[in-house]
């Protein structure tokens, strides 16, 4: 059996993993997640997820093991919204996407090892629509005083409290949550 190394230090993430049965060994990426030129977002999640999974495969050495890394955006009205810095800033982001459609991006990069070298299995992404529900300024006051919106791209986790202002999805749940599972099981074996 190959030893699974997650390059990531999401406890969603790793959640996912061990919901699904793997026992992963944790090894965080430390990357800047810096772009080197403009590129669409799909292109972007792939390039930070192998960004990430690069610099953990330089400080790792296994035979036998596959090594995946992830990145997640949400995109809205054409524009990236990454992870707020402040509760202004959180509340700004999530009063526009109120009672609309954005989208959840996620790019997973997979390497395995060959003769003790990673080398590249896979990179892909998975796009999920989000609908959300109208709700107050009272509510996003309350919601953004909370801890749940700033370690999370879009400022909310559909996986917490902020699920029950989701009106439904189209697509991966997991893949909101930052790992699409459907489409990377097929390559963890
Ligand atoms: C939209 C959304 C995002 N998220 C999270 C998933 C990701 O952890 C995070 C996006 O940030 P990422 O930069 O993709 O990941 P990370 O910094 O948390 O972890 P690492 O780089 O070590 O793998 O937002 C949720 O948990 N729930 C949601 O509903």
């Amino acid at each position: 059996m190959q030893k699974i190394i997650l390059a990531s230090a999401s406890p969603r993430r790793i959640e996912i993993m061990k919901k699904h049965g793997f026992k992963p060994e944790i090894v965080p990426a430390h990357i800047d997640e810096v772009l080197p030129f403009s590129m669409s977002s799909e292109a972007s999640v792939m390039y930070l997820a192998l960004k990430k999974a690069l610099n953990v495969s330089l400080r790792v050495s296994y035979s036998n093991s596959i090594l995946i890394a992830a990145d997640t955006v949400v995109i809205f009205e054409n524009k990236i919204i990454g992870k707020p810095k402040t509760q202004e800033e959180a509340f700004t982001i999530l009063k526009d996407m109120r009672g609309k459609r954005h989208h959840v991006i996620t790019g997973v990069c997979i390497l395995e090892t060959y003769n003790n070298l990673f080398i590249s299995k896979t990179c892909l992404y998975e796009k999920t629509a989000v609908y959300f529900k109208q709700y107050s300024d009272a509510e996003l006051i309350s919601y953004t005083k909370t801890p749940e919106p700033y370690d999370k791209a879009g400022g909310y986790a559909i996986q917490g409290t902020f699920g029950k202002y989701v009106d439904h999805i189209e697509g991966d749940y997991n893949n909101v949550v930052g790992l699409p599972w459907h489409s990377i099981k097929p390559f963890l074996t």
